[in-house]
């Protein structure tokens, strides 16, 4: 395959596939569950994960360099607007100005759906001041548009719900999506193994993004080498295009020629 990145606000990146930090057992399953997934983009939870709040705890930038990787702060834990800002500028300043960050409002502790108008009213707050938002949203098409619209530079619709596993439950959706999007569409949240991941990339995302299946896996490790295969597999095939679906048997063998 001739040179295939993914392009995110002008910065390249040689892996389609994004992980979370969260959910490792500790801080030497994170580093090696990273390393195996090729990632180059990890996301960190601010209010949740220590990469410099606390001088005096143990940072994941320790085993998640920010020399090798680009940290991508985010909102987790956050309902509003007002607290996914506060967050974010947080992220940028311990990042050492930073402006590449994930926006994710929550709308409930129940579903972790997003909340899309506070989602909408933080980005467009947060892209005023001169962040790069990639988006955590509904596969709502027309929602997606707005985002878009308003200047976000990934928009990151859901598989399912974040931690649930259940994979890709609305791929017409993410295909209207895709379909109308300019900037990279990334799925985030629900993948569960690593055939969620190669669908996603088969249907035309241009990265997946990833915690519960990998850290939640008997072998995390081994899950983020899957993934990896699964994000590229994807994407192949994506690009070489599937042969049409036929609702009939046709022979594989040629049927010129034949012997007898
Ligand atoms: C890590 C992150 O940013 C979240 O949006 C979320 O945790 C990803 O979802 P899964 O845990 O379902 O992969």
């Amino acid at each position: 395959m001739t040179q295939d990145s993914l392009i995110i606000a002008g910065k390249t990146y040689s892996s389609r596939l994004l992980v979370g930090s969260g959910k490792y057992v500790d801080l030497a399953q994170t580093k090696a569950a990273t390393e195996a997934s090729g990632a180059d983009i990890i996301t960190v939870a601010i209010r949740r994960v220590n990469i410099g709040q606390d001088p005096n705890a143990p940072s994941l930038l320790d085993v998640v360099p920010q020399s090798r990787y680009t940290i991508l702060p985010n909102t987790a834990g956050c309902y509003n607007a007002d607290d996914a800002i506060y967050t974010l500028q947080l992220g940028r300043e311990l990042l050492g100005g930073q402006n590449l960050v994930k926006l994710e409002v929550l709308g409930d502790e129940k579903t972790l759906f997003p909340n899309m108008p506070e989602t909408l009213k933080a980005a467009e707050i947060l892209v005023k001041d001169g962040f790069e938002v990639m988006v955590y949203c509904s596969d709502d098409p027309i929602q997606a548009k707005m985002l878009e619209d308003m200047g976000c530079v990934a928009i990151m619709p859901l598989a399912s719900l974040i931690g649930s596993g259940m994979g890709i439950l609305n791929p017409w959706n993410l295909s209207l999506i895709i379909e109308q999007t300019q900037v990279p569409v990334i799925v985030d949240a629900g993948v569960g193994t690593a055939s969620d991941a190669a669908i996603a990339m088969e249907l035309g995302c241009d990265g997946v993004l990833m915690n519960s299946a990998i850290a939640h896996a008997r072998d995390p490790v081994l899950m983020a080498q899957a993934m990896k295969w699964g994000v590229q597999a994807g994407r192949a095939a994506h690009l070489a295009g599937r042969m049409n679906k036929k609702f009939a048997g046709i022979a594989s063998s040629p049927l010129t020629g034949l012997v007898v």
